[in-house]
């Protein structure tokens, strides 16, 4: 006899409020939990072009001092019309008790990367301690992040060292909050 069907007791929420209480240790991350959205720019040595770029970026939580983070972005033209998907990428933000964080992250493009990081007021910054690639994925040694919250903006500025480049500016977005 298969087992009656049962609800996840243990949902992910979106929404501050609803299902389970954040753990106490989230609180230096709690004003990221939601849905943002917004637009950046891009550029980087070995691409002809800079480029524009849309963002929607998740943060949820299921009761323990980690976040679900998810990422995805799709470039646009200089009017805003979406011409194609872009970056993607999904992780867990582990919140240490003094407030330092852990973050792995998984790209569809074959690349996994582990960040140590640290919440100061209303700045986190994260380097990352190991990248590992596919055997076809492109090479990448090291990235660095920035997400910033002031006056309900949430800024995201990442650097990178890739294929053959030293550690330097590649993405730089601007995300408001949108309801989930
Ligand atoms: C918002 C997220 C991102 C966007 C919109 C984005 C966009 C782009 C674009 C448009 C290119 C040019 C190639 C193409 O047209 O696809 C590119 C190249 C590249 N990106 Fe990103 N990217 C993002 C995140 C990342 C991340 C997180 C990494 C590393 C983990 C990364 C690593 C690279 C690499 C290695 C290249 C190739 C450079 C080369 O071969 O010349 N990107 N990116």
């Amino acid at each position: 006899m298969p087992e009656p069907a049962q609800e996840n007791p243990y949902p992910d929420t979106l929404v501050l409020g609803e299902g389970p209480e954040p753990h106490p240790q989230l609180r230096p991350v709690l004003q990221l939990i939601g849905r943002w959205h917004g637009r950046g720019s891009g550029e980087y040595p070995t691409l002809e072009h800079g480029f524009r770029y849309e963002q929607e970026i998740t943060f949820s939580h299921d009761g323990r001092p980690f976040l679900r983070y998810e990422s995805r972005a799709w470039l646009i033209d200089g009017s805003g019309a979406a011409l194609r998907p872009s970056g993607r990428e999904v992780g867990w933000w582990r919140v240490m008790p003094d407030a330092s964080l852990e973050v792995v992250l998984a790209h569809p493009t074959g690349i996994v990367e582990t960040y140590d990081g640290q919440v100061s007021g209303a700045g986190i910054e994260m380097a990352t301690r190991s990248v590992s690639v596919t055997p076809r994925a492109k090479e990448v040694t090291a990235m660095r992040r920035r997400y910033t919250l002031e006056g309900g903006e949430l800024t995201v500025v990442q650097e990178m060292e890739a294929v053959g480049q030293p550690m330097q500016h590649h993405l730089m977005a601007r995300l408001t909050p949108r309801n989930p």
